[in-house]
């Protein structure tokens, strides 16, 4: 049992590449449209293209049959962001790939994706877990737009009337890392929710405070969507604390709005989301090449220096002493008597 749990952590500390092949929609298939892209085996494709055929290579191939379940079946990373580990899962893809319809799912929720039922699991896990954990979960739902990060529990309208801070500016975001080497968003909103249902209507919220395209006609993401998901658990036998973050991001493709004759905020937006998808592609190559530099600083998608996300996969938990001592300090903080707290 403990060797299983070993190499699960072990497998963790690696990045996994899935590669999912999108269905030919009606309008390619009322077209002639065929799919170019041949699953060969569970891990390999192969691609017909003007320069001959070629072959890729994946952790696992998802067929244009796969349902939204399998999906989450095999990258369900929700048990571990409770037990206390960093985890984020991304799609990555051109435009019109299907990468929202696997993050978040189809408009009418017929289909969910990723994110709806990581929501459903977290809660299914914490109420299965409720007598011996005590649990908190809180989450910041943030868009990369032009590269710039806006805080989607604030609504355009409010942060127009929100009062500018000393030096002028509207309430900024930033990718911080803190002394232990874990990332967060300073100057995000949190929010607690209570149940799956409370955490899909902030994400619904967020959603609403998303920047679209208002010329362009099709549904396209023009910004990078990022769900941050902190589950809290303290064990209520031992005291001990372990906070673990689920990190859910939905990318924003680009190409449609440089061969639509886009219009010049068109233009800045597709090469803004080009700038960071090409920066973010650098940092998985020099993970995955176990590079010693790591460029995480070209974008504030990975803004921060994190330590190599590859070889670092560690619980964050702290013993029930160090919970009640950052009791203490908060209740201080915020001018409340401590007497009561037997540290
Ligand atoms: N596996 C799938 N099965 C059925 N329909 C799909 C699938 N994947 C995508 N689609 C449909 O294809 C269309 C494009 O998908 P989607 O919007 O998810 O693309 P995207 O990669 O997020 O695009 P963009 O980068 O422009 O936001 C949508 O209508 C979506 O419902």
């Amino acid at each position: 049992m403990r060797k299983k749990y070993y190499n699960m952590v072990e497998d963790m500390k690696k990045i996994r590449v899935f590669c999912r092949i999108r269905p030919v929609n009606r309008n390619e298939a009322a077209q002639g449209g065929v799919i170019v892209v041949d699953k060969i085996d569970e891990f390999s494709v192969t691609i017909d293209t003007p320069r001959g055929q070629r072959e890729f290579q994946f952790d696992k191939v998802f067929s244009a049959e796969a349902s939204q379940e399998d999906l989450f079946h095999d990258t369900n990373l929700i048990q571990s962001a409770i037990d206390g580990y960093n985890v984020c899962i991304f799609a990555y893809g051109q435009t019109g790939s299907g990468k929202t319809f696997t993050m978040v799912g189809d408009k009418e929720q017929k289909n969910p994706g990723l994110m709806p039922r990581s929501f459903n699991a977290i809660f299914d896990i914490i109420r299965e877990n409720s007598s011996k954990f005590d649990f908190k979960v809180s989450a910041y739902m943030l868009e990369l737009y032009n590269d710039r990060l806006q805080d989607l529990f604030v609504s355009p309208a409010g942060e127009a009337h929100a009062q500018p801070q000393s030096h002028g500016q509207a309430r900024r975001v930033e990718i911080k890392r803190n002394r232990k080497g874990v990332v967060f968003a300073q100057g995000a909103e949190t929010k607690e929710a209570s149940s799956a249902q409370e955490l899909y209507a902030l994400f619904q919220q967020a959603c609403a405070n998303r920047h679209i395209s208002a010329t362009m006609n099709v549904e396209s993401s023009r910004s990078h969507l990022i769900v941050g998901i902190r589950v809290e658990s303290k064990n209520l036998t031992n005291g001990s604390v372990s906070t673990g973050k689920l990190s859910l991001v939905d990318l924003a493709g680009s190409e449609r709005a440089a061969k639509t004759g886009a219009k010049d905020h068109q233009l800045k937006e597709a090469n803004s989301i080009n700038k960071s998808l090409s920066a973010l592609g650098d940092v998985i190559s020099a993970l995955s090449a176990e590079l010693p530099h790591v460029p995480y600083r070209n974008s504030k998608l990975y803004a921060t220096r994190v330590k190599a996300i590859t070889n670092n996969a560690q619980r964050n938990v702290e013993s029930k002493e160090i919970a009640q001592l950052k009791e203490v300090i908060m209740k201080l903080k915020s001018g409340q008597s401590v007497e009561d707290v037997d540290v």
